[in-house]
């Protein structure tokens, strides 16, 4: 029998650190041994359970260079910064690395890229079986409606997301420009204003709603002369992502370095 995976978790104190930190607790294949906040942060020296009611006995630090030492995985729901500084430590010490943090610009997933010839990562905008299989549905949805049908992305979260649109809903439109053999590059239209004059049929549109406690709702809309498909997939639980994160945890312990994501984790290539 193989030994627990050693998880190390960052961002502790935030909305999926918690959810997190709970998650790797209650899993009989892992165990927490390291559990980081930003320096300066109030919960530094704190038990990562307290949020939780739970004693963890593991202390809440910031010295991540050192602390992933005693890890095998590091689990990243934070900012691109934050993710791709403790991306270098994991690579100095040969940890793996599951990402769930969006909103990355080109480089940052150029060094995603590169790192993961030294180790494994997981890298992906949703950690949601159902998300992950929407994917699939919107791939074939989008072969299918190919002419004719204009398609536009909706997303809704809530109050305090920083980034928009959603990663999921940009690789909803990945796979959807993909699917129709275009660039999402040339053809996404984020948001219109003022008189925009008709819609190009070739676009792609994103539209955007914060607000309140969402959890995460995406929806894509395939819209044509007399009839319209909508794929909606709701989360209404964080744990969703976070039993997702954790599941690819601990898949990646048994693949060689390289850069996956949650379709290679689930089988779906
Ligand atoms: N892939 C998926 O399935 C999902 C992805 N996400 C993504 O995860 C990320 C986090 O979301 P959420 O938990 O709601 O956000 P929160 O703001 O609640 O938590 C973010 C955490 O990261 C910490 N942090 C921020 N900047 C840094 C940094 N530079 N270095 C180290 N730590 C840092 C924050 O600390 P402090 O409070 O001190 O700023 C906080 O503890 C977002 O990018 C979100 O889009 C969310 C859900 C699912
Ligand atoms: O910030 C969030 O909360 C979420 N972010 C991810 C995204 O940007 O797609 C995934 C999920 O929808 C929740």
């Amino acid at each position: 029998m193989s030994q627990p995976l050693r998880v190390a978790i960052a961002g502790t104190s935030g909305r999926m650190g918690k959810v997190l930190i709970d998650t790797v607790l209650g899993h009989p294949d892992a165990i927490l041994s390291v559990a980081l906040d930003r320096a300066g942060a109030e919960s530094l020296g704190q038990d990562a359970g307290l949020p939780l009611g739970k004693q963890s006995g593991v202390t809440i630090c910031s010295d991540y260079a050192s602390a992933l030492r005693d890890a095998d995985v590091l689990i990243d729901f934070t900012r691109p910064e934050g993710t791709l500084a403790h991306l270098a430590a994991c690579r100095a010490l040969g940890v793996n690395l599951i990402v769930g943090t969006t909103g990355f610009d080109e480089a940052g997933k150029a060094a995603l890229k590169e790192a993961a010839k030294d180790i494994g990562i997981v890298f992906a905008a949703n950690f949601s079986v159902g998300v992950n299989l929407s994917f699939k549905l919107l791939d074939i949805a989008a072969r299918v409606l190919n002419t004719g049908y204009d398609i536009e992305v909706v997303e809704a979260h809530h109050r305090h997301k920083v980034d928009a649109p959603s990663g999921t809903a940009l690789r909803m439109g990945e796979v959807l420009a993909e699917a129709l053999g275009r660039d999402l590059k040339d053809c996404a239209v984020y948001g219109r204003e003022g008189v925009t004059g008709a819609r190009d049929p070739s676009t792609i549109g994103f539209a955007t709603v914060r607000g309140g406690d969402v959890v995460g709702d995406h929806t894509v809309m395939f819209m044509a002369d007399g009839e319209r498909v909508e794929i909606t997939h709701k989360a209404s639980s964080r744990a969703t992502f976070a039993q997702g994160a954790l599941r690819s945890a601990l898949w990646l312990r048994q693949q060689p370095a390289g850069l996956y994501d949650m379709q290679d984790v689930l089988g779906l290539r």
